[in-house]
């Protein structure tokens, strides 16, 4: 497997703080990669180091087999849009087009016109005129037209109205197979993740709780329903996600690569947006608390 990204032992701390602390990752070229976890998770702060914007406190981080920000062609190498979809408000949209030629050697002009045509753009409208949703498209056909290795893309389709979204991930598939672009995209909306990222991180108080390829992570994780029982009876092999309990039910999400073979257990199979939503649930690693505390 290729990396476009690789992190080890990453961390950032601002001021008395570790937003990041012993991140360890791989992210696989070729692909788009879903980031997600809670406000404060340190998505952004991961991004950011990725696009060089911040020097990482501990461990390292390689993109695209450099440094971040450690160049010109470093930075050729990786789109970022930010979370706040930054454009020069004095500037047109046109006048954009032209910076962004000015500014990068491998400028695909025909790209970046046909986006704006498409999506309807007043070449003379300035920037800070522009709706919430059409600057972040802005940004988004700036980020794309340098065309980068890597593009990292924080919360980009959160201003994005749903047609505009579904036309936005279907346009970042089709770059992603014609060109081999690697994407990292951070989103709260894992119905889009569902449909476009083939990997996923899962970051959780400044840490790393689950990265993987998706099918693997959605075979190896099962809803387990039945007569309520403590989870800590179950094979050393099974371990618990999650744990809700009604008087006489367990509900368990477990990993584990083998079958589940207790006859007492219903086994299901688990959407993405469970899957998340159990790591974002689960006390930090190594708690294994008793039934009586999930109650
Ligand atoms: N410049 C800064 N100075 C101090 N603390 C910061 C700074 N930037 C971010 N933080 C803190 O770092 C932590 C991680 O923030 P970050 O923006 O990376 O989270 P996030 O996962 O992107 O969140 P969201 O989903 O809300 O965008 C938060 O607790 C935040 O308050």
């Amino acid at each position: 497997m290729t990396s476009v990204l690789r992190a080890q032992g990453l961390g950032k701390k601002y001021h008395r703080d570790w937003v990041l602390t012993g991140c360890t990752l791989d992210v696989p070229a070729g692909h788009v990669t879903g980031l997600v976890g809670p406000n404060g998770a340190g998505k952004s702060t991961l991004l950011n180091l990725a696009a060089g914007m911040l020097a990482p406190t501990s461990g390292t981080i390689e993109v695209c087999g450099g440094v971040p920000g450690s160049g010109a062609e470093q930075l050729a190498k990786v789109g970022f849009v930010a979370q706040d979809t930054p454009v020069y408000a004095g500037l047109t949209v046109a006048e954009h087009l032209r910076l962004g030629a000015r500014l990068n050697a491998g400028w695909d002009d025909a790209l970046a016109r046909h986006r704006i045509e498409r999506l309807g753009l007043d070449p003379d409208r300035r920037a800070g005129k522009l709706s919430g949703g059409q600057r972040a498209q802005l940004a988004l056909t700036l980020a794309i037209a340098k065309r980068p290795e890597l593009l990292l893309l924080d919360e980009p389709v959160a201003a994005l109205d749903p047609l505009a979204r579904r036309e936005f991930l279907r346009d970042l598939m089709e770059t992603v197979v014609e060109h081999g672009l690697s994407v990292v995209l951070a989103s709260h909306l894992i119905a889009d993740l569902e449909r476009v990222c083939d990997h996923l991180i899962v970051l959780v108080a400044a840490q790393v709780r689950l990265t993987g390829e998706v099918d693997e992570l959605l075979a190896t994780h099962h809803r387990l329903t039945g007569p309520r029982r403590d989870e800590t009876s179950l094979p050393a092999d099974q371990e618990v996600i999650s744990a809700s309990h009604t008087d006489r039910q367990s509900t368990l999400v477990v990993r584990t690569e083998g079958p589940i073979l207790d006859p007492a257990w219903t086994v299901g199979a688990i959407g993405l947006e469970d899957l998340v939503l159990a790591y974002l649930a689960r006390p930090a690693a190594g708690l294994r608390p008793s039934l009586e505390l999930l109650r």
